[in-house]
């Protein structure tokens, strides 16, 4: 759905975007985690070309933004919605009014406008706030504010730009929940950076790790999890430094049982080896249980025990001595 290659900005001496590379399938929660100044939010300017890129092509629902004029580009983007960390509302006009803008700005006629400004208003459960003020608001229901106006023009992609890092972390789960089923019900596609690892357990199908203007590794979590020596694992479930010898297994979407279950004892009952559990984070990442578990092996079978875990779907590294 949404296809950069090589894209490059650069601003002077700053290189912002140092040649980017990113698929986003059609129907996903995409997000870009990075530290502040790692680029992100000249990527996602770069998506719908607010900003130009010095090189590289931008591809979005099958159309080459990058090879349009400005006036195809102006019609292009209103199959792009975006929505903003300071939500960026009118506060001279009222809810009603600012999720109608983009309508006006479409051109459809009055009645047909206030139609579909009640039908927004009630997908992003604000119906009732009509007539308030963005000033009489709180920060969640501003940017369910955004998320409508954002909605109006029927966009097939939504770019967030850090869009819960103004909320608490309440609100923050009540809007990613939105944005959840945003991208389920309507199959949206959302493209969102964030600098905050929770924002991708708790919504993202796929995830890239951004810094100074690179991907350093990107894909669906589920195989990000089974790739050996990945950063996003290391970042979800931090693990001590690892001794030499020790074994570090992760319970990844290729697992073939669950995570919770007792897969230490029943190594323990099949082979002649004793565990020592060193250190372990389990959680809910992308609606899978998933974690890594740090232990040391020893006795005979130690080989063996490996093998049996690595044959039920389990990325087990060893450290080397
Ligand atoms: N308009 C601009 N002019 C000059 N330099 C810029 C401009 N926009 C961004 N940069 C520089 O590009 C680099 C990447 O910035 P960007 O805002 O994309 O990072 P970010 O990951 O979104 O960080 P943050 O979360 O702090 O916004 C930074 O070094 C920044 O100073």
């Amino acid at each position: 759905m949404i296809k950069v290659s090589g894209l490059r900005k650069v601003y002077g001496s700053v290189v912002a975007l140092d040649g980017v590379d990113l698929h986003v399938r059609k129907g996903e929660i995409f997000g870009v985690l990075g530290q502040s100044g790692a680029g992100k939010s000249t990527l996602l300017r770069c998506v719908n070309l607010l900003e130009r890129p010095t090189a590289g092509a931008v591809t979005v629902d099958g159309r080459e933004l990058t090879a349009l004029g400005e006036g195809e580009l102006r019609r292009a983007r209103q199959g792009i919605g975006m929505i903003h960390q300071h939500f960026a509302l009118l506060s001279s006009r009222t809810v009603a009014g600012n999720v109608a803008f983009p309508l006006e700005i479409m051109g459809m006629p009055r009645d047909r406008r206030a139609k579909r400004v009640v039908e927004l208003l009630e997908l992003v459960g604000l119906t009732g706030k009509a007539k308030a003020y963005p000033a009489q608001l709180s920060g969640g229901q501003k940017q369910r504010v955004g998320i409508a106006r954002a909605l109006a023009g029927e966009p097939s992609v939504l770019l967030s730009d850090e869009a819960t890092s103004a909320l608490d972390p309440g609100t923050t789960q009540s809007i990613l929940a939105l944005l959840k089923r945003l991208n389920r019900e309507l199959g949206l596609t959302i493209l969102l950076i964030t600098h905050e690892m929770d924002v991708i357990k708790a919504v993202c199908d796929s995830a890239a790790i951004m810094s100074d203007g690179r991907i350093e590794e990107a894909g669906p979590i589920p195989e990000l999890l089974a790739r050996p020596g990945s950063r996003l694992t290391q970042e979800l479930f931090p693990l001590p430094p690892a001794e030499p010898g020790s074994v570090t297994i992760t319970f990844t979407g290729t697992y073939t049982g669950r995570a919770d279950e007792p897969v230490v004892s029943q190594v323990v009952r099949k082979f002649d080896v004793d565990v020592n559990i060193l250190g372990g984070a389990l959680e809910d990442v992308a609606g899978v249980s998933a974690g890594r578990l740090r232990v040391r092996l020893t006795g005979e079978e130690s080989g063996a025990a490996l093998g049996y875990l690595r044959d039920r779907g389990l990325l087990v590294e060893v450290a080397s001595r």
